[in-house]
């Protein structure tokens, strides 16, 4: 039952720092998603954690112990790459059962312990395989059977899905996900498809630049983004440059109440995001006269059965609303002149940095 913690983790390779000094902790049993753009030193910190790069500084604990100095085959995490990394000369449950041959376990014991796993894997009836004919899909479970042969306390995976078609991809993650619950073995997964990160995981490490810019639960970090970088790579967002004033937003004529803005100086130079799944087109004239209410008109219509998205410009900037199929609106069209409302309590605010304004990114 031991969390997996990192202490002041810091990676520099020569005068280039690839990981800024990380503290984090792995819940025991919990699947972590580490998400962020290419570059972002994700694969970095796996590879830290499996005890395949030295970090420069900072500890890795396992519970009570401390691992940083522990060789990887030590570690006895199990780990999965992007290419699953197979022996195409070995069948399928040769495959599977590979480290406990090396561990000297005996052949039927082995092939046992690979017809177990192949049926946790759904794979029952496929240890005599040639790996040459499997379908990625079957592929990918040969290689987490493979990671799990050996009971490993951790399980480490490095764009698990990245080899898989998008439709095969959607299916592998709900299939990894309840896999890593009926285990319960703690597991990290790096990716960076931040759909793939919201189905799977219990937390969500958000990186950038090598350092860790939100941990959260994907709820937490849908709803509640820390920063600009968060709210625009989780999701979609429209941003509008602002100023705080008396407690509100300025936005040219127009004031935004929201209760975060309390937390600002008149005069700070903040960048407002609301998702457009919150902005309301008050077709109605519901808030008409009242806070948060801005004139737009419609620029382009996109409906694509599931949703609709409706493209407005407005004085202070265009913006993009999304309505599920369900919801009920009067029949729009482009050129409609009507307001939008923005919930306060769907607004955020960040200071402003070199932050992106405008429709939704
Ligand atoms: N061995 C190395 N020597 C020098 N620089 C490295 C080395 N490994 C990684 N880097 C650099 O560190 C940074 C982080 O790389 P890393 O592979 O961890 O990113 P990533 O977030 O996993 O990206 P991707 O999604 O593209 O795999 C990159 O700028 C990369 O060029």
């Amino acid at each position: 039952m031991a969390d997996l913690v990192l202490k002041s983790i810091r990676k520099d390779f020569g005068a280039f720092r690839a990981v800024e000094k990380i503290d984090l902790t792995f819940p025991h049993g919990k699947l972590t998603a580490l998400l962020g753009p290419s570059g972002c030193g994700k694969t970095t910190l796996l590879r830290m954690i499996a005890g395949l790069e030295d970090p420069s500084r900072g500890q890795i604990l396992l519970g009570d112990e401390d691992i940083t100095a522990r060789p990887a085959h030590q570690r006895k995490f199990g780990m999965v790459f992007q290419n699953f990394a197979l022996f195409p000369h070995l069948r399928v449950a040769e495959n599977i059962a590979y480290s406990l041959a090396i561990e000297g376990l005996a052949k039927p014991r082995r092939r046992a312990r690979a017809d177990e796993l192949l049926d946790l894997v759904q794979l029952a009836g496929y240890g005599d395989r040639r790996i040459g004919e499997l379908s990625g899909g079957q592929r990918q479970r040969v290689a987490i059977a493979r990671a799990l042969a050996q009971e490993p306390s951790v399980f480490l995976l490095d764009e698990p899905m990245s080899a898989l078609d998008a439709k095969l991809r959607e299916d592998m993650q709900v299939e990894l996900r309840l896999l890593q619950q009926r285990v319960g073995i703690t597991t990290i997964v790096v990716t960076h498809d931040q759909r793939e990160a919201m189905t799977m995981a219990d937390q969500i490490v958000v990186m950038s630049k090598g350092r860790a810019e939100q941990v959260g639960s994907p709820k937490q970090i849908y709803g509640k983004p820390a920063n600009s970088f968060v709210a625009s790579f989780i999701g979609k967002a429209n941003f509008l440059a602002a100023t705080a004033e008396s407690g509100a937003y300025r936005l040219g004529d127009f004031m935004i109440e929201a209760p975060e803005a309390r937390g600002f100086t008149s005069g700070s130079r903040v960048t407002l995001a609301v998702r457009p799944e919150n902005v309301v087109i008050d077709s109605e004239g519901k808030h008409a006269g009242k806070a948060n209410t801005l004139p737009a008109e419609i620029t382009f219509i996109r409906d694509v059965g599931s949703t609709r998205d409706f493209y407005l410009t407005t004085p202070v900037g265009d913006f993009i609303v999304e309505y599920g199929a369900g919801e009920s609106l009067p029949p729009l069209a482009v050129g409609d002149r009507l307001p939008i409302f923005l919930p306060p309590e769907h607004v955020h605010a960040f200071p402003r940095e070199s932050t992106q304004t405008g429709a939704a990114a």
